[in-house]
């Protein structure tokens, strides 16, 4: 780890990590970002003192990797878990002078060449890359969010969690619980096969075993026990539940792959999952969907051939339960029956408020086109970025963040884009 806070200098590596824990009031008040020129890929550092979320130097510098709020500095900068794809966080705390490498959530931003990070509300940090693609330039690393807060509660430890920041507004996601074999599935892929630009899916993770026309990937991540274990307890995973004797988990990744394709998420869980996304930060519809009778639950299940007479059994005897749960917990806004599965359709399109005359299109998800050289400044909720360099217009583009949305896990919407030209 220490490594990928360090860089190449004279064939020497120079720890920043090091470099902090001996000296950090000389670190806080160091600035590399003139070296990087001539080394080569290993990014440059700019450190520079914010106090209490305020940013009052730096900004228009090149690269500002280190921000401090409060007593602690958040380094933005090398890999993460030794993944060269991914930036790394570190977290320096000034009281202890200790360093801290906090478990990441989400899939965060590529490295690059440069960097500028700004304090924003709301335990949030900024991340403008420079010379980046458009779907890649605008990232808010949260260090205290309510997600955050929450993950930090549940995993028992320091976290922080990258979400994308993208242009527009996105629908709430979608929860489709109910006992197995009561249709989600079916009305699932309907909705998506009249709507493939309108609605994604969230392929969960699963330690059952693939049925014979389910692809790895498409239906499920069939995955082992022990990775599966793993994998939650590294926090990659938003919610997860013992289901029928197998282990069922929704990944954040599987969430953002889907918001970022432009589409609304659906996720068909089960209603201890449900129960969890409830209580979490993620903002979602919550739709139960009842058989008409147990009968015609068991007749369904055994016509569709899947399982093995005792795994009906089990399926039965927690479909009783599942039931109760989705009419009376309060989790679920919407009860469906599905008795007649076109009549059950129809009533599913109405409460997404799919209607046979409105237009249905995907939400297009714009990316944010940066000038490869520029400077940040801030006032209030508006950012501007001015392009420099001799060749260039000097035209600036100022974000406007004053009604963004949601943030990890998936994306943070609502980013306002304005372009002012140079006269
Ligand atoms: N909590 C949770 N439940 C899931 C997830 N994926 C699937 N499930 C639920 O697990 C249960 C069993 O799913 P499956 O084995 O595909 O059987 P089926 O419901 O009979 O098609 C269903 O209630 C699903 O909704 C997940 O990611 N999280
Ligand atoms: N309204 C319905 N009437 C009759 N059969 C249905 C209806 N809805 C779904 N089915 C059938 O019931 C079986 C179970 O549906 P499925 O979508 O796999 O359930 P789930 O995903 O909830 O386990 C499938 O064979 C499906 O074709």
């Amino acid at each position: 780890m220490l490594s990928g806070f360090g860089f190449f200098c004279s064939n020497r590596l120079f720890s920043l990590r090091s470099l902090f824990t001996f000296f950090p009031k000389f670190c806080l008040r160091l600035s590399w970002k003139h070296r990087k020129a001539s080394m080569g890929e290993a990014a440059a550092f700019f450190v520079d003192h914010l106090v209490n979320g305020q940013h009052t130097n730096g900004f228009g510098e090149d690269r500002d990797t280190t921000v401090q709020i409060g007593d602690r500095s958040y380094v933005i900068d090398g890999s993460h878990e030794g993944n060269p794809l991914f930036l790394g966080v570190q977290i320096h705390d000034k009281t202890t002078n200790k360093w801290s490498s906090p478990t990441v959530l989400g899939t965060g931003p590529k490295p690059c060449k440069g960097y500028s990070a700004i304090v924003l509300k709301q335990g949030r940090i900024l991340v403008i890359k420079k010379g980046s693609a458009s779907d890649d330039s605008i990232w808010f690393l949260e260090v205290d969010s309510p997600f955050v807060r929450e993950q930090r509660k549940l995993l028992g430890r320091e976290v922080v969690a990258w979400s994308k920041g993208v242009r527009g507004n996105a629908e709430k996601p979608i929860v489709i619980s109910g006992p197995s074999g009561v249709g989600k599935g079916t009305l699932i892929t309907m909705l998506m096969k009249e709507f493939p630009s309108m609605f994604g899916f969230s392929v969960s993770h699963t330690t059952r075993s693939p049925r014979c026309m389910e692809k790895n990937g498409v239906h499920y991540h069939f995955t082992d026990k022990t990775v599966m274990e793993k994998e939650i307890n590294d926090g990659k995973f938003l919610e997860f539940a013992s289901v029928h004797g197998n282990l069922y988990g929704t990944s954040i990744e599987s969430v953002e792959v889907v918001t970022d394709s432009g589409k609304r998420c659906i996720l068909d869980i089960d209603v201890q999952g449900a129960r969890s996304v409830k209580a979490s930060s993620l903002d979602a519809v919550f739709i139960f969907v009842c058989p008409p009778s147990m009968k015609e639950l068991e007749d369904r299940l055994r016509a569709r051939g899947t399982e093995t007479e005792e795994q009906i059994q089990k399926r039965l005897r927690n479909a009783e339960a599942e039931i109760k749960a989705g009419k009376s917990s309060g989790i679920f806004e919407h009860i469906l029956y599905n008795d007649n599965l076109e009549e059950c359709y129809k009533n599913l399109k109405n409460l997404l408020g799919i209607n046979d005359d409105a237009p249905v299109n995907g939400v297009e998800v714009e990316g944010i086109s940066l000038p490869k050289e520029h400077t940040v400044t801030k006032k209030e909720d508006k950012i501007m970025i001015q392009e420099t360099g001799e060749a260039t217009k000097n035209d600036m583009i100022v974000l406007d963040l004053s009604s963004i949305n949601g943030g990890a896990p998936g994306r943070t919407r609502g980013i306002v884009l304005d372009s002012v030209k140079s006269s």
